[in-house]
C-alpha cells in the first residue's frame, strides 16, 4: 500500500453509517473514494456528493450511492486531498483544477478531512503553484490583476489548449513565493473582479492524516 492509500484508508474508518459524505477529487481522494466503494458493498449505509465530475464517475463506478445537492442540508464528513499543508493546517488545493467545488464541500462540512502524503507538508505554503479560479470573460484584465498583487502566473493549458474547470472557467497558476499570511492573500485574491475562488484553505481543516514513508501515520489538528 503506498503512503497515499494508508492515509485514505484511515480517514474512511471515521465514516459512520446514516452519514453524508463529501468526496474529495485527486490521486489521494481516489484511493478513499475506492475504499468507501467496499464498505457500501459490505453493506456501510451512506450517501455521497461529489467535487468533481471525476470524482461523481468514480462514485457511480464503485457503487456510493449519489446525492444532489438540493438535498443536502449539511454534509457529515468530507475526505480530500491537498497539495500543501502548513503547520496551520491551511492549504493549497486545486492541482487537479476542482477548488471551487471542493471549497464549498468544506465549507458546508461538519468536519472536513485532509488526507496527504508526508511530501504536502510544508513550512510556508507557497512552493506549488496557487489555483486561481478566473471567468473566461476579460481574462487579459484579470491576469494583470493577478500581477498586480504579485503573482508570476500562467494560464493552466490541457491538450494544448485552455484547461476549463467543472464550472467552465480558467485557472491561473500562481507564484506567490511564501506566503505568510494566507488570510489576506485569500481575501485579496477574492475581492479581485474576475477572480472566481482561489486555492488557499484557511481555517477549514479538522484534522490532517498524514502516511509516511515508513508506513506509520500522523493526526495533524489545531
Ligand atoms: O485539490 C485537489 C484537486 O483539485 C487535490 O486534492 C490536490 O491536487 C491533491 O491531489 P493528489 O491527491 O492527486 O496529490
Amino acid at each position: 500500500m503506498n503512503t497515499k492509500q494508508i492515509a485514505a484508508e484511515k480517514a474512511v474508518e471515521l465514516i459512520q453509517d446514516g452519514m453524508i459524505v463529501g468526496l474529495g477529487t485527486g490521486s489521494t481522494a481516489y484511493f478513499a473514494i475506492q475504499k468507501i466503494g467496499q464498505r457500501v458493498q459490505e453493506g456501510l449505509n451512506i450517501q455521497a456528493v461529489a467535487s468533481s465530475k471525476a470524482s461523481e464517475e468514480l462514485a457511480r463506478q464503485f457503487g456510493i450511492p449519489l446525492l444532489p445537492f438540493a438535498d443536502v442540508e449539511v454534509i457529515d464528513i468530507t475526505i480530500d486531498g491537498a497539495d500543501e499543508v502548513d503547520p496551520n493546517l491551511s492549504l493549497i488545493k486545486g492541482g487537479g483544477g476542482a477548488l471551487l467545488r471542493e471549497k464549498i464541500l468544506a465549507g458546508n462540512s461538519k468536519r472536513f478531512i485532509v488526507i496527504v502524503d508526508e511530501t504536502k507538508i510544508v513550512p510556508a505554503l507557497g512552493t506549488f503553484p496557487l489555483p486561481v479560479e478566473i471567468v473566461p470573460f476579460a481574462y487579459e484584465l484579470t491576469v494583470r490583476k493577478l500581477q498586480a498583487l504579485g503573482a508570476q502566473l500562467k494560464i493552466r493549458e490541457a491538450n494544448g489548449t485552455h484547461y476549463i474547470t467543472d464550472n467552465g472557467n480558467l485557472i491561473a497558476d500562481c507564484h506567490f513565493g511564501d506566503i505568510t499570511d494566507p488570510e489576506t492573500l485569500h481575501q485579496q485574491l477574492n475581492t479581485t473582479p474576475g477572480v472566481v475562488d482561489n486555492g488557499l484553505f484557511v481555517h477549514m481543516t479538522s484534522q490532517v492524516i498524514v502516511g509516511h514513508a515508513d508506513g506509520t501515520l500522523e493526526i495533524l489538528s489545531n
